[in-house]
């Protein structure tokens, strides 16, 4: 099934979705590299952006998480309008995100590493902190207890001590997943996220975002290159070419939609020799 780029959507979008972004365009001179594009996360989804090299992807994503703001449209997070809250905010607010390259702090263990991203959360000012007063030390260890749990959750409690830098790829994914869910996030925006697991830990990982869609009620956005991965795990998939959006659907529709492979195979079928999945 084939979407015009401006869906018509039904009842109030803003309200009834976790995220809304409606029309966005996002011009960079005379480049348009996101051309009208409305986007909806609903709640307890897993949802995922597609479309070949250039095709806009990072520039949305970079739009939703506030990177970048948009030449023109509203991003709204559940039902508010945070078109122009600052990224760290929309963070704090439940937009919670990894990145293509992994962030981590190298020199820090696996459990500092979560516990840095929980400030947002922690009452403590600058005074009780330096003075380490009860409240303060009490909310450290509350702290430390929430991020053994969360590196339990994705599968690296046993790594808790260990310095990031070391742990292997696959580890280090995990912790970045463990380090924005400790924003308590109503959505955890992937980006390429199976980018170097191998197959195994790749099977690993779409169990794993269901059950923090079906046991955290978070929802998940992922922008991935690996079609594999994607028609696997999609619930809805929308397909950006050119700015453009061509098609919004199930994996069935996706695979199945003439526009789609001709974006990604040419219209010959042979551009850069892949296969849809
Ligand atoms: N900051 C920028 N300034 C100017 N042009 C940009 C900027 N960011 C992206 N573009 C252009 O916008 C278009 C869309 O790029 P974008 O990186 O969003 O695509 P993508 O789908 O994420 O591609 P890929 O899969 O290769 O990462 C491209 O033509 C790109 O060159």
């Amino acid at each position: 099934m084939s979407a015009p780029a401006t869906p018509a959507l039904t009842g109030d979008a803003a309200v009834d979705n976790v995220l809304y972004a409606d029309h966005i365009t996002i011009r960079f001179g005379g480049l348009v590299a996101v051309n009208d594009v409305s986007f909806t996360i609903p709640p307890r989804s897993v949802i995922s952006l597609i479309g070949p090299n250039g095709a806009g992807k990072t520039t949305f994503f970079n739009v939703i998480t506030g990177l970048y703001e948009p030449t023109e449209g509203t991003v709204f997070l559940e039902g508010e309008d945070i078109t122009m809250v600052k990224p760290h905010k929309r963070a704090a607010m439940g937009l919670a995100r990894t990145f293509q390259n992994i962030r981590l702090f190298g020199l820090m263990t696996a459990e500092e590493n979560v516990m840095v991203a929980m400030h947002p959360h922690l009452k403590s000012g600058i005074i009780s902190t330096v003075l380490r007063t009860p409240g303060q030390r009490r909310e450290e260890r509350e702290a430390r207890d929430t991020a053994r749990e969360l590196l339990q959750y994705v599968g690296i409690g046993k790594s808790e001590g260990e310095l990031a830098r070391n742990l292997s790829y696959g580890d280090q994914r995990r912790l970045e997943i463990a380090r924005a869910m400790a924003l308590r996030p109503k959505v955890l925006l992937l980006d390429e996220p199976t980018a170097g697991m191998n197959p195994q830990e790749s099977q690993q990982f779409n169990d794993f975002v269901y059950r923090v869609r079906d046991e955290k009620g978070i929802s998940v956005l992922l922008i991935e290159h690996d079609m594999s991965v994607i028609m696997k795990i999609s619930e809805r998939i929308t397909v950006l070419d050119r700015g453009t959006m061509i098609a919004e659907g199930t994996p069935d529709d996706i695979r199945n939609n003439q526009q789609v492979i001709e974006a990604y195979l040419g219209k010959t079928g042979t551009r850069e020799g892949k296969r849809l999945a």
